[in-house]
């Protein structure tokens, strides 16, 4: 199997190619259970976003043991998890919809009503653990904007794809999208 390194602090994983459609692989990268790797890519960003900051804020589920790891490392007691699916539990949930680039068809965002309303009025750090497409992060911030929250910087691990151009997100490096005989594209 094809493989492509990536390299964050002292941590290198050497991710395998996995086609997503007729024409495109991805380099897979599971954040969920690389411990190791959730904890130094939190140090690594920390250091490159806002100080001050009320929450962390992240989206199912890739994204939420780098959240975890942020928040406690910023002292900060809770963080947020922004949902796929409503649950039975939640009170009066706020739902968008999400195109990512390895899901088929459109999936449901959703933040549960009792966090929109902590949420409210408090400056947010909205990170995922790769920004592809961007689908994902707008989706939340469009669930975060109706909250009443206010997103102060935007943070990932790996930039994929066209996401490596963009300025609004923090990052610390970059992966390629791959054509199926594995060269870069
Ligand atoms: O910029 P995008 O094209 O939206 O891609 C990035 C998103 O894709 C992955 O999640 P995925 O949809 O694979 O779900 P999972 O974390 O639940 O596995 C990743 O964790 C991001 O949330
Ligand atoms: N390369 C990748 N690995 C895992 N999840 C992803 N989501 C978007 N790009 C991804």
């Amino acid at each position: 199997m094809q493989k492509y390194r990536i390299t964050v602090g002292d941590q290198i994983r050497d991710l395998p190619l996995i086609p997503i459609s007729d024409d495109t692989a991805i380099a897979s990268f599971v954040l969920l259970g690389d411990d190791a790797m959730s904890r130094t890519a939190a140090e690594l960003l920390i250091k490159k976003l806002p100080h001050k900051f009320d929450y962390v804020v992240t989206v199912e589920s890739k994204g939420i043991t780098l959240a975890h790891d942020i928040s406690l490392l910023t002292n900060h007691p809770r963080s947020f998890v922004i949902r796929k699916s409503v649950k039975s539990y939640m009170k009066d949930p706020l739902t968008t919809t999400v195109d990512s680039i390895t899901t088929q068809g459109q999936q449901q965002l959703v933040l549960d009503g009792a966090d929109a309303k902590e949420l409210q009025g408090k400056s947010v750090i909205l990170v995922d653990d790769v920004v592809s497409t961007g689908g994902s992060l707008q989706s939340a911030e469009k669930l975060l904007k109706l909250a009443g929250c206010q997103i102060i910087a935007k943070a990932t691990i790996l930039a994929e794809g066209d996401a490596a151009e963009r300025d609004d997100v923090v990052f610390l490096g970059k992966l390629p999208l791959f054509n199926l005989d594995g060269t870069i594209k």
